[in-house]
């Protein structure tokens, strides 16, 4: 009886020993410090607070809880940052935490899984293609060579939009305009136009926005952990059916491009030729193969059409919008370049109102509105804790709004880029439409070209007669849904000539 009375107090001593020192060590163990977030709902999490628009609505959400928020979309737990401040900080000063992108599904399956540059994880394959975009496909020297393919197609827009105005016909700019830059990057790719609806090469084109609409979409199977292997919404066939398509055409170019360089042919090589010199020097340290090559000119398509030709529309619509800063601008082309010639992208540099003009439609309007990256480790940013796998937003379309930094921020007012040095290459953090840091865009220099050239041909020519009888006065500046900040009403413009183009672009 003694021994079980000695036994039974031993094991009362052990139990509660074990629960104190747990207890202690509970209390002393520090929580994770983590972003404030609104209250969640079982398995969407925060989904339905995304609606309409995710950018707009993250903004909203950060007036209440924050510059940094956390919030589940699914179960997929993510971090926004909404200021300026904390931008920076993800950005910039803990920019290697952040390198990654997430990955999601339907990117995933297009670029043969995940074979691409844009969404290749910051390891030595991402190294060696960035290496080879700065140094050979989107740098100075190519850039010039590939000057006449834009000089080209631009006139060919400005000689579309004067057989427009002879007739008094609109045009539907969000078309017009994104079969330009589609011809600008096929032709620079892969000397192909895709605007020819009825052969092979149309068919670029349909692909490019089939793609576009796909990836943009909202998956349920990356959000929602039980429908991860589900295709609830279809997606599984479209996906196939795309890369079905664009692999039967990028295969016959890319063959004819082989056939080309063994016999020799072809003076300036376009981006496709220098990639199979790439792939075929034995001496890179990285072996590109079909599917890197076939996944890049993908991702180059999709990263710089719409982009481009979204910004050109966007900044036309605020100078319909605004009468005297359209008289301002045409005044500084007529002075700078004259009536006599095309403006043209070397006439840039002289025309300093024009490029405040798209400064401030880059601000306003970002067609990358927010740049996604995913934390590779845990770690502690603006004072939070940030655990590693976290999928970041940097809300790019927010930072251009932050009344801290600018002043009435939702007034179009190019004038505010006149006095000082602020540009867009990722080193104010108030102005981030290109991104920052290592993963910035390195579409930006040639973005920038075909988005001065164009605009400033388009209003060096034409006078601009809003919508289809020409009779508005305004045109509304309503967002759309989209990755690439879209209008929610394509903008529709009667072209009046103001100077006689074609003779002009000849
Ligand atoms: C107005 C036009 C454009 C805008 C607003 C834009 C914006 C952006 C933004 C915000 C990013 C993410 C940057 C980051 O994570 O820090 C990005 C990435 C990228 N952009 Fe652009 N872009 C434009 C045009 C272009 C063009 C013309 C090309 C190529 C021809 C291009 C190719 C890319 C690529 C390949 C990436 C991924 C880079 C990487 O992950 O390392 N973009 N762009």
């Amino acid at each position: 009886m003694a021994d079980f009375q000695g036994y039974f107090i031993l094991f009362l001593i052990w139990l509660i020993s074990t629960f104190l020192i747990r207890s202690f060590f509970k209390c002393t163990r520090s929580k994770p410090h983590l972003p404030p977030s609104p209250f969640a709902l079982p398995i969407i999490g925060h989904l339905h607070l995304l609606a309409p628009i995710p950018h707009q609505a993250f903004h909203k959400i950060s007036l209440r809880y924050g510059p940094v928020i956390r919030l589940f979309l699914g179960s997929v737990p993510c971090v926004v940052a909404c200021s300026p401040e904390t931008a920076k900080e993800f950005l910039k000063t803990y920019e290697n935490s952040f390198l990654d992108r997430p990955q999601n599904s339907a990117v995933d399956y297009l670029t043969y899984g995940s074979k691409d540059f844009s969404f290749a994880p910051y390891g030595s394959y991402w190294k060696f293609m960035k290496k080879i975009v700065m140094s050979q496909l989107l740098n100075g020297t190519t850039l010039d060579l590939l000057l006449p393919v834009r000089h080209d197609e631009i006139n060919c827009f400005i000689k579309l939009l004067s057989q427009k105005a002879k007739v008094g016909k609109a045009v539907d700019l969000d078309g017009e305009l994104v079969k330009l830059t589609n011809n600008v990057i096929s032709r620079m790719l892969m000397s192909e136009r895709c605007s020819e609806d009825e052969n092979e090469a149309g068919e670029m084109r349909k692909l490019v926005t089939e793609i576009a609409e796909i990836t943009g979409k909202f998956n349920l199977s990356d959000y929602i952990w039980f429908c991860k292997n589900l295709d609830l919404q279809g997606f599984g066939k479209r996906l196939k059916d795309i890369r079905t398509r664009f692999d039967a055409l990028i295969e016959r170019i890319m063959k004819e491009h082989e056939e080309a360089r063994k016999q020799e042919i072809g003076d300036v090589k376009d981006l496709l030729y220098i990639l199979l010199d790439i792939a075929h020097d034995e001496s890179m340290e990285i072996k590109l193969t079909r599917e890197n090559i076939k996944a890049f000119i993908l991702d180059i398509f999709a990263a710089g059409t719409d982009t481009s030709a979204i910004t050109t529309e966007w900044a036309l619509a605020e100078l319909i919008n605004h009468p005297n800063i359209m008289i301002k601008a045409i005044e500084e082309i007529d002075q700078v370049v004259g009536k006599n010639r095309l403006l043209q992208e070397s006439d840039i540099p002289n025309l300093p109102y024009l490029q405040a003009i798209v400064k401030e439609t880059l601000r306003l309007h970002p067609t990358g509105p927010m740049i996604l990256r995913q934390s590779t480790e845990d770690c502690r940013v603006a004072g939070y804790d940030i655990p590693a796998n976290t999928t970041i937003f940097v809300n790019v379309w927010a930072l251009g709004r932050d009344p801290n930094h600018w002043e009435n921020p939702l007034e179009f007012k190019p004038e505010r880029f006149e006095k000082n040095q602020l540009d867009v290459r990722g080193q104010h953090f108030h102005m981030l439409p290109f991104g920052s840091g290592r993963r910035m865009c390195p579409g930006t220099s040639l973005a920038l070209h075909v988005v001065h050239a164009t605009l400033g041909a388009m209003i060096q020519c034409f006078e601009w007669k809003a919508g289809r009888d020409g009779n508005l006065t305004s045109v509304d500046m309503e967002e759309g849904l989209g990755i690439t900040l879209p209008r929610a009403n394509p903008l529709v413009c009667i072209p009046v000539a103001r100077l006689d183009p074609i003779p002009l672009s000849m």
